[in-house]
């Protein structure tokens, strides 16, 4: 049996002074000090190593439906400001620390980032004791559960359980298309406020033109692909591959994103066939890769301990060479399925899972960590380059 986060029996009784909890489907309850929006949130409970960039992390798409717990104890201290962020709003539902959050120190901030997240109604839980939460999901895999944040400390426990329980998973789950952008757009057309160098840059007319497809995409990854000199029009995640192809692409790439790769293939795989089959170049990151993985035969299972940090090693199996690493990622592209036409480029030095890959018979790359990582690290902003100079030789 699984043993519960803290110990039995369980006492539903609100200690004095909480204003906020954690409540897991096991049945534990962690409490704190609730900050930022307050409500309940239900979603998958994983843990992030990072000790910058919280503001990425909140809006990075991929963290739909997960409540993130911050190793990090002093999170929030820089505040919020409108240039950090990886998508309009925030997709994580909650987080959890271990310092509350203090008045913002920093040149670049332009709010606090408890107002940050009261007006993007995120929520939450300080006074964690992070390292103990973490030790927990290390043994017994990423739980579910409800952070829930009440100023007045009134909390219904029991039916906070119940809603944890209740909860399906992320197995299964697909919230790509929940996510994703409705309409295609060009990264050019001002949509976006990128500050003046970026605005030289977005231009490149004569630029390869990538269709990327919105699974959930990081703003910076855009960024990347015209820094290193593409034009780029991004498409819904559903978009088929009649409305890809309209676009006339050089190459496309395949965005990030949350959920279950398995349940975004059903639409997503036949659409990277489609593109395989008329010998389109293709570039994944991380649930585009592995809806690159599935669309070439292989298999995808959740991870008992997924990888979310600034600095995760991988060993690129060319030469060797170690790249230190951003990662986001609770499932992971099954390293023996890769099919014989598949080859192993990067491995994760942590637990040997399967960090890169590329087809041989084909222009198709594809890797499992976050290349675009801001803030860092940068070791391999490289793969933008080669993309988009593999276009350059095609267009
Ligand atoms: N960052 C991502 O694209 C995450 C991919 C997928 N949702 C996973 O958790 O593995």
């Amino acid at each position: 049996m699984r043993r519960a986060l803290v110990a039995e029996p369980v006492s539903t009784r609100v200690p004095e002074g909480a204003t906020g909890v954690l409540a897991l489907a096991d049945g534990s309850l962690i409490w704190g000090r609730g900050f930022g929006a307050e409500g309940a949130a239900v979603g998958e409970v994983c843990f992030n190593t990072a000790m910058t960039g919280y503001q990425e992390v909140m809006t990075d798409p991929s963290y739909a439906a997960q409540i993130i717990a911050f190793t990090f104890p002093h999170i929030g201290n820089v505040g919020a400001n409108p240039e950090d962020i990886e998508a309009i709003n925030p997709h994580a539902l909650g987080l959890i620390v271990r310092e509350d959050v203090t008045d913002p120190s920093n040149f670049r901030s332009t709010q606090g980032f408890d107002a940050w997240l009261k007006q993007n109604g995120r929520i939450g839980l300080a006074g964690v004791d992070t390292r103990a939460l973490t030790r927990a999901i290390r043994i017994q895999g990423a739980p579910n559960g409800v952070i829930a944040h009440d100023a007045a400390g009134r909390f219904d426990v029991e039916a906070l359980i119940a809603q944890a329980r209740g909860w399906p998973g992320l197995e299964g789950m697909d919230l790509a298309k929940e996510v994703s952008a409705t309409q295609s757009y060009k990264w050019d057309d001002g949509l976006w406020t990128l500050g003046e160098g970026y605005a030289a840059h977005s231009a490149n007319p004569d630029g390869p033109h990538v269709v990327a497809i919105d699974y959930g995409l990081k703003r910076n990854i855009l960024r990347n692909l015209v820094a290193a000199g593409a034009r780029v029009t991004v498409v819904p995640a559903t978009a088929t591959f009649d409305e890809v192809m309209a676009h006339g692409p050089d190459g496309v790439f395949l965005s990030n994103g949350p959920g279950d790769p398995a349940a975004t293939g059903a639409y997503a795989v036949p659409v990277i066939r489609e593109l395989l089959k008329v010998g389109k170049p293709l570039f994944g990151i991380c649930l585009g890769h592995q809806l690159l993985g599935l669309a070439v035969g292989a298999t995808t299972s959740k991870m008992h301990q997924g990888h979310r940090g600034a600095n995760h090693p991988v060993k690129r199996t060319e030469d060797g060479r170690v790249e230190i690493t951003s990662m986001n990622h609770g499932f992971a592209v099954d390293a023996d399925s890769l099919p014989a036409n598949a080859r192993a480029t990067h491995v994760s030095l942590f637990d040997g899972s399967l960090a890169g890959l590329e087809l041989t018979d084909a222009k198709a790359f594809s890797v499992q960590y976050h290349p675009e990582a801001s803030p860092g690290p940068q070791d391999s902003h490289y793969l933008f380059e080669r993309f988009v100079d593999e276009l350059r030789g095609a267009a």
